[in-house]
């Protein structure tokens, strides 16, 4: 009797112990964090990366999934790898996931935080991101400034015949950073980069150069902001020259802003709307830091334009069979007879494929900026702690081989004709983002890379220098914040059309 007492009340204890473990291991599993390499103290994964963190986090998704936790430093991240997880955080959790993780950079290239790109998700971030929307990037705004496009476009074309007028090599990594600064440019200011110094006494290369510097250390992985403990110290000099960029920086917006509250608009031919003049007659009256902070995010468009367009260029010269459909499909629908305009892009859809392909290969953004959680999250098992900042690996997902065919070739067809958009509503090619954090200036982007490409590819034909084969071209990248072509891209250019087009 007993023995029976005591097996029952050991039968009992042994089940409850199995409830109790299972009540805990379960939801334990269902809740885990996501799989990923290896923190060590301190450090956390920092081990794992190398000089192109997004190659060196395509290389650990192979081993733990699209969807890998990490602590870079002491600070929790996300990395995301494929179109699937890329929809969860974009898509399904977007709000959760639409605040911006606090670095340095958000204190000088963010304005303290004021610019829409740096602020937090929130009341302010809403109406700067709406100003945007509807004053500065508009349809009806972008188009308002075409005759600006044609214009910089025609000075592109005449300083490249020069060069080959005099046997020159034409460095196009100059003349595209030049087209897109000065393009930019005009939609600000009203007035191209290099004929602004006499108005306002300000060095528009200088602002720009500072600016550049400025984009290109918000994507360095700054230790100071993974390790805090390590701030005081600033090892890698990160937040010096980031300081020395935006004193120079901010000294430039001051002095734009100050000439324009005294009338003195930088005077243009163009009777077009500057962005800084339509700022200053809003109804809703914008403050100086929210018009610095939106003068500096619309600059920021410039460089990645600039070296989509290379990338565009250098494909297209690797590939002439691609040159010669591209300019057979202008010859059909423009002719050479007149210059291409934008109105003739929708008519050029192998163009369009061309442009597609190019960021597809090439995002020159390699990952998404950094989205951050305020509040704990689930994302389908897994449970993300507040402040886990997610980076979207968007180079590799162009690069998934599950779902692009031969995904390291250049192939525009794969998008001729079809309706994939570089617009964020498909997962798996997302160059400008997705969801609330989308890049503003997505049709801006676009429209610029399409428009300029065609007028290149219709001017001029391409090669690759004296005794360099086209599948010779160096097409290796290099990672400076941007996903940059190794080597600035020299080339021969040859007028193809009538010379009276080369003169402007
Ligand atoms: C080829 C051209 C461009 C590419 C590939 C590009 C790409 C991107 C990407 C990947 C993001 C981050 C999205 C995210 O964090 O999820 C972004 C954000 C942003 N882009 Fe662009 N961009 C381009 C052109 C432009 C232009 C022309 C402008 C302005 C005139 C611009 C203004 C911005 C701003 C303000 C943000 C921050 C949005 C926010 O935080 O809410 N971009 N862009």
């Amino acid at each position: 009797m007993e023995f029976q007492v005591i097996s029952f009340w050991l039968l009992v204890v042994g089940v409850g112990s199995l409830i109790l473990y299972l009540t805990w291991l379960i939801p334990n599993l269902k809740t885990s964090r996501p799989p990923g390499p290896r923190n060590w103290p301190i450090v956390g994964a920092l081990f794992y990366l190398s000089k192109s963190p997004h190659v060196a986090f395509a290389n650990l998704a192979k081993k733990f999934g699209p969807i890998m936790y990490m602590r870079l430093g002491s600070m929790p991240h996300l990395i995301i790898s494929n179109g699937e997880m890329a929809m969860e955080v974009l898509k399904v959790h977007d709000a959760e996931f639409a605040s911006r993780p606090i670095v340095t950079a958000g204190k000088y290239l963010g304005l303290n935080w004021s610019t829409i790109t740096f602020s937090h998700y929130g009341d302010h971030w809403r109406l700067l991101r709406k100003i945007a929307a509807t004053q500065l990037l508009s349809g009806a705004r972008i188009n308002s400034f075409e005759p600006l496009r044609q214009e910089d476009l025609g000075c592109m074309v005449e300083s490249i015949a020069k060069h080959n007028e005099g046997g020159k090599l034409v460095n196009m990594r100059q003349i595209c950073h030049e087209l897109t600064s000065n393009n930019l440019c005009r939609m600000l200011f009203g007035t191209r980069c290099e004929t602004s110094k006499e108005f306002i006494g300000t060095n528009f290369d200088d602002f720009f150069k500072s600016v550049e510097k400025m984009i290109q250390l918000m994507s360095t992985f700054n230790l100071s902001d993974l390790i805090p403990l390590l701030r005081p110290f600033d090892l890698q000099g990160v937040e010096k020259q980031m300081k020395s960029a935006f004193d120079k920086m901010e000294h430039h917006v001051a002095s734009i802003l100050k000439e324009y509250k005294k009338g003195n608009k930088m005077v243009d031919n163009s009777n077009v709307k500057d962005f800084v003049e339509i700022l200053l007659s809003l109804d809703e009256k914008l403050d100086d830091t929210k018009i610095k902070a939106l003068i500096v995010d619309m600059f920021g468009g410039a460089d990645t334009i600039a070296i989509g367009l290379e990338w565009a260029l250098a494909e297209v010269i690797h590939h002439p069979e691609i040159m010669k459909r591209a300019q057979e499909e202008l010859d059909r629908i423009v002719g050479r007879n007149r210059r291409v305009q934008e109105s003739d892009l929708p008519n050029l859809p192998y163009l369009h494929a061309i442009i597609q392909e190019t960021f597809r290969l090439h995002p020159p953004g390699p990952m998404t900026l950094g989205h951050v959680n305020v509040k704990d999250a689930q994302i389908l098992q897994y449970q993300i702690p507040a402040n886990t900042t997610v980076l979207v690996n968007v180079w590799a997902i162009g690069r998934d081989p599950k779902v692009w065919n031969k995904p390291l070739e250049f192939i525009p067809d794969r998008f001729f004709n079809t309706n994939i958009s570089l617009t964020g509503s498909n997962y798996n090619l997302l160059p400008f983002g997705s969801g609330r954090r989308r890049c503003p200036g997505l049709e801006l982007g676009q429209l610029m890379m399409h428009y300029s490409l065609t007028t290149l590819l219709q001017a001029f034909d391409w090669s690759p220098q004296v005794g360099v084969k086209p599948e010779d071209l160096n097409m290796e990248e290099f990672y400076r914040g941007f996903c940059e072509k190794a080597d600035p891209l020299t080339v021969v250019a040859k007028p193809r059309l009538p010379l009276q087009f080369y003169k402007h």
